[in-house]
């Protein structure tokens, strides 16, 4: 407390008292219900009358001695001539949980509505005294009040919007808040508020019924923004305030010894208003707008609070302690919060009964940061604050070594291909190889610490369950399993719906043809992946699945697992970028999608945006809420996080080391000694920009002509979908493209392209990567390009620079290293070719520097752990 502060409130007390004449309250309330809690005296009875008077067509006065309550029910109905139907008496001790829970019970499934709940039981002791746990004032004053509130709350909302209305809920304040000191609440020593509060050696229990009054005005003003999301200031929002009544004549002091001298009564005969006067405060806030909604108010209007609520320590506080305030009203009532619907669903997810949006009222901001918190534990909402307004999701990213030991549970990964395509040669045996691209890459780091079994489709289709059963044993020596798929549903799967739809609109791409039976083909190929693991997966077996083939495996795979009663925890791994939900929508199916992954336990994506998009089209789409890093959707919290996926650089250092490498970066060298090498390494696919590669490498040689003869573009193209039209046109434009740029600057000595349309063996790949002054990526969309992380890793003895596209996921990471441009910027990535091949040695260090330490820090397997450690978090 300020002396500043202190002084105020005193001043207000006496203005108020002297000089304000409050407004007889004169709302009509014909039709409506409120409750008042502690209602058979005092400033309570008085509101209840008020409210009586003015037509509510339903009062339930909530008190703790029935029959005290029949006598005050008979004064106000003697003396307004209502119906005897417009009061009922009803039992609510705030001293107790259970009367509290039963109460609360009793409003929601017996009242069609409720209006307004005036929470006005209080005390004011100062003998130390423990309440269900808590220090008495604490535990009546402010405990019980939320829990009430908390209670009430799927009451409020449902009342809000069946009559569309904004109900409201009360707590009397006091300008004694500006007296309280911050002390006991600083929480210098760390133990905690609720800590110190209830401990009765170092209580102040001179201050802790103003401590108590603050303690409310922090509360109101987080809830005010988490109980309704962003309807905040709708005329359906739920509106919690706190009115000053300011001092009246009331029982209240008398729980004190300094209340009960001779002075206080003198001094409440002279200053404090009368009861009725000061119900008028709290009969305005109980029926007041929206815009009162988290405020403390003083006579019938909104005020500002002390300045221990207003200063940054104050907001320190605040969050400090409404963080432990849900703490304890989760351990108090941990089945509760929401009606039965929203109870059950998470712990089973398979009761008829689920919310559904679409028909409830809409989940409460607070109902979800309630789950969540004791869904997900605290580690994942460190801070409300975040709850709202955090921008970034950062995800656990410790290092193996730093992790924290879990205890071991098995662990299935699911792609669509497997990482060993299998073939059979003319003698019939059959061998497998790596597939190539980056998922095959960032997975297999993970091998190097983590068993797994990796089930997916093996690149090829034997009819014969003998040939099968050849291909599982060849495949189960390398822990891997087979997904058999009949080779034409394969291929509507793979080249149709996934590479001919799918990703080029999750690569931002609009405009596509949609094909019914495509469609069909995906739905069946991920029944069929659904089959295979809910046949494999046991109780404890956390479930990786990855990449758009596979976006409706979750579903498909919880519902299997569930008919099993097995619980299932499933990650989802998304290797593409995710578009806003403009773009996704184009897609009929785009809500299968979405809902077909959030039956996730968790969806990793490579950056925040893809991960915003991801969740911004879930809400838009289908009307899940979410916040940060959860999504909530009918009956489940899905945690999503960005886990930035990496390369095994060791992998690579140790591959330059082989003689034969080192031979061939000697030959390399050689070869062009006196000429500039910039390499290129893409899946030929048109999201990797080849076109605008090549135009602007032209583009360079024409507008820095010196450079004619003296610089080769090594571009090597690994043939990729080649079944798909799309990708059949695009090799032979590029190869139209590389003809004529080299037919225009070739000299008989010299080719400035030099194209490499096929797959090359790793040594030769590093070799490439090794020997090159410069690496030119130039994607229009790229999920995150593991080929940058790849030329870093080997360019530690040259230095050379990383020339990529700002559409790249990998640019958001790189940007301090990495020399960036638009890809379709021709004119731009000309000069950043011209600006890296001209760049000094120290600036090329220093920027290097900056690269490895990203690449060696984000690692291929720290990826993987991140993920498998926070899925293993995760309950179900
Ligand atoms: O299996 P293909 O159809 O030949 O395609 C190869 C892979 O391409 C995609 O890779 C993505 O994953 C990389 C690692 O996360 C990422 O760096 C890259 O930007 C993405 O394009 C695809 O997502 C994988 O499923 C394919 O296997
Ligand atoms: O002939 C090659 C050339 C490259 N790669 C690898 O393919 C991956 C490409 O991953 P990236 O994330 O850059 O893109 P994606 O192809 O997955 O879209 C990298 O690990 C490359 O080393 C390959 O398998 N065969």
């Amino acid at each position: 407390m300020s002396a500043g502060s202190a002084a105020h409130g005193a001043l207000t007390t006496i203005f108020s008292n002297f000089f304000v004449s409050l407004p007889i309250p004169k709302t009509n309330l014909t039709g409506q219900t409120y409750i008042v809690t502690g209602s058979n005296a005092g400033l309570g009875f008085e509101s209840s009358r008020h409210i009586n008077k003015l037509g509510a067509e339903k009062l339930i006065m909530a008190v703790r001695s029935l029959s005290k309550g029949a006598t005050a029910r008979a004064e106000i109905l003697r003396s307004t001539g209502r119906e005897e139907s417009s009061i009922e008496v009803w039992e609510l001790d705030m001293g107790s949980h259970e009367s509290i829970k039963n109460f609360a019970a009793r409003v929601s499934t017996t009242l069609p509505r409720v209006d307004g709940v005036l929470a006005n039981a209080g005390i004011m002791v100062d003998k130390f005294r423990l309440v269900e746990g808590d220090e008495s004032i604490l535990a009546i004053n402010v405990v019980g009040v939320f829990l009430l509130f908390a209670l009430l709350i799927p009451k409020l909302r449902e009342s809000a919007d069946k009559f569309q209305i904004a109900p409201r809920f009360t707590i009397p304040n006091s300008a004694l808040h500006y007296m309280a000191s911050l002390k006991e609440v600083e929480d210098k020593n760390g133990r905690g508020i609720f800590n110190t509060l209830n401990d009765s050696k170092t209580a102040n229990m001179a201050d802790r019924y103003n401590l108590s009054k603050l303690l409310v005005i922090y509360a109101c003003r987080e809830l005010a923004d988490k109980i309704n999301g962003d309807t905040k200031n709708s005329s359906t929002a739920i509106v919690i305030n706190t009115p000053n009544p300011s001092y009246c004549k009331s029982a209240l002091q008398l729980g004190t010894e300094q209340g009960r001298t001779t002075s206080a009564k003198l001094f409440e005969k002279v200053l404090a208003r009368t009861t009725e006067e000061g119900s008028r405060t709290l009969v305005h806030g109980v029926t007041s707008g929206p815009e009162t909604n988290g405020q403390y108010l003083t006579n019938c209007h909104v005020q500002t609070p002390s300045s221990s609520v207003t200063s940054a320590k104050g907001a320190r506080i605040q969050k400090q302690f409404f963080g432990e305030l849900v703490d304890r009203l989760i351990s108090i009532a941990p089945e509760m919060h929401v009606p039965r619907h929203m109870t059950s669903t998470i712990l089973t997810p398979d009761q008829a009964d689920f919310a559904d949006p679409t028909k409830d009222p809409p989940v409460l901001t607070f109902i979800f940061y309630w789950q969540a918190k004791r869904h997900f534990g605290m580690e994942f909402f460190p801070d409300l604050s975040s709850i709202t307004k955090s921008p970034s999701c950062e995800t656990t990213t410790s290092t193996s070594k730093e992790m924290p030991s879990e205890p071991k549970r098995n662990l299935i990964v699911v792609s669509n291909r497997l990482p060993l395509s299998v073939k059979r040669s003319e003698d019939g045996s059959y061998h497998s190889s790596m597939s190539s691209g980056g998922l095959v890459t960032s997975l297999s780091g993970l091998t190097k610490t983590t068993e797994f079994r990796w089930f997916g489709w093996p690149g090829m289709s034997p009819k014969e369950a003998e040939e099968q059963e050849e291909i599982r044993r060849s495949l189960a020596s390398h822990n891997a399993i087979p997904v058999f798929l009949d080779e034409e549903l394969a291929h509507k799967h793979y080249n149709g719906f996934s590479n001919q739809i799918l990703w080029p609109i999750l690569h931002y791409q609009s405009g596509v043809t949609y094909d019914e039976e495509m469609w069909e083909a995906y739905k069946k190929v991920n029944e069929i992946f659904a089959d295979y693991i809910a046949d494999a997966a046991q109780e404890e077996d956390l479930i990786w699945v990855h990449d758009y083939h596979l976006m409706l495996l979750p579903k498909l795979l919880r519902e299997r697992m569930a008919k099993k009663k097995r619980q299932a925890c499933i990650g989802f791994s998304l290797h593409t970028p995710f578009p806003p939900s403009e773009t996704l929508k184009v897609l009929p199916v785009a809500k299968d999608i979405l809902e077909g992954t959030l039956s996730s336990t968790l969806v990793g994506f490579h950056t925040d945006d893809y991960r915003k998009n991801f969740a911004e089209s879930c809400e838009y789409l289908l009307n899940a809420r979410s916040q940060d890093s959860a999504i909530l959707y009918k009956d489940r919290l899905v945690k999503t996080g960005r886990f930035t996926v990496g390369i095994d650089p060791d992998k690579f250092n140790e591959t330059l080391k082989q003689d034969e490498v080192q031979t061939r970066i000697k030959d390399l060298n050689e070869r062009y000694k006196d000429i500039k090498v910039i390499v290129g390494v893409d899946r030929l696919d048109y999201i990797k920009g080849l076109t605008q590669k090549l135009h602007g490498f032209e583009q360079f040689l024409t507008d820095y002509p010196k450079w004619q003869g003296k610089v080769v573009l090594i571009q090597v193209a690994v043939p990729s979908r080649e079944d798909v039209k799309e990708y059949q046109d695009l090799e032979t434009a590029i190869s139209c493209q590389v003809g004529k740029i080299n037919g225009k600057f070739s000299k008989p000595e010299y080719s400035p392209i030099i194209y490499l349309h096929r797959s090359i063996p790793f040594t030769e790949l590093t070799a490439l990567y090794s020997i090159a002054d410069m690496c030119l990526l130039t994607s229009s969309r790229d999920g995150m390009n593991l080929v940058a992380f790849e030329y870093v890793a080997c360019q530690e003895q040259r230095n050379g620079v990383l020339a990529l596209s700002e559409f790249a996921g990998a640019s958001v990471f790189m940007a301090d290293g990495t020399v960036q441009f638009h890809p379709a910027n021709i004119k731009e990535m000309a000069q950043c070719i011209h600006k890296g091949l001209t760049m000094s040695k120290e600036e090329r260090k220093e920027r290097y520097d900056k690269l490895k330490k990203f690449v060696h820090t984000n690692t291929s397997a720290k990826w993987g752990q991140s993920f498998v450690t926070e899925l293993s978090k995760r309950h179900v």
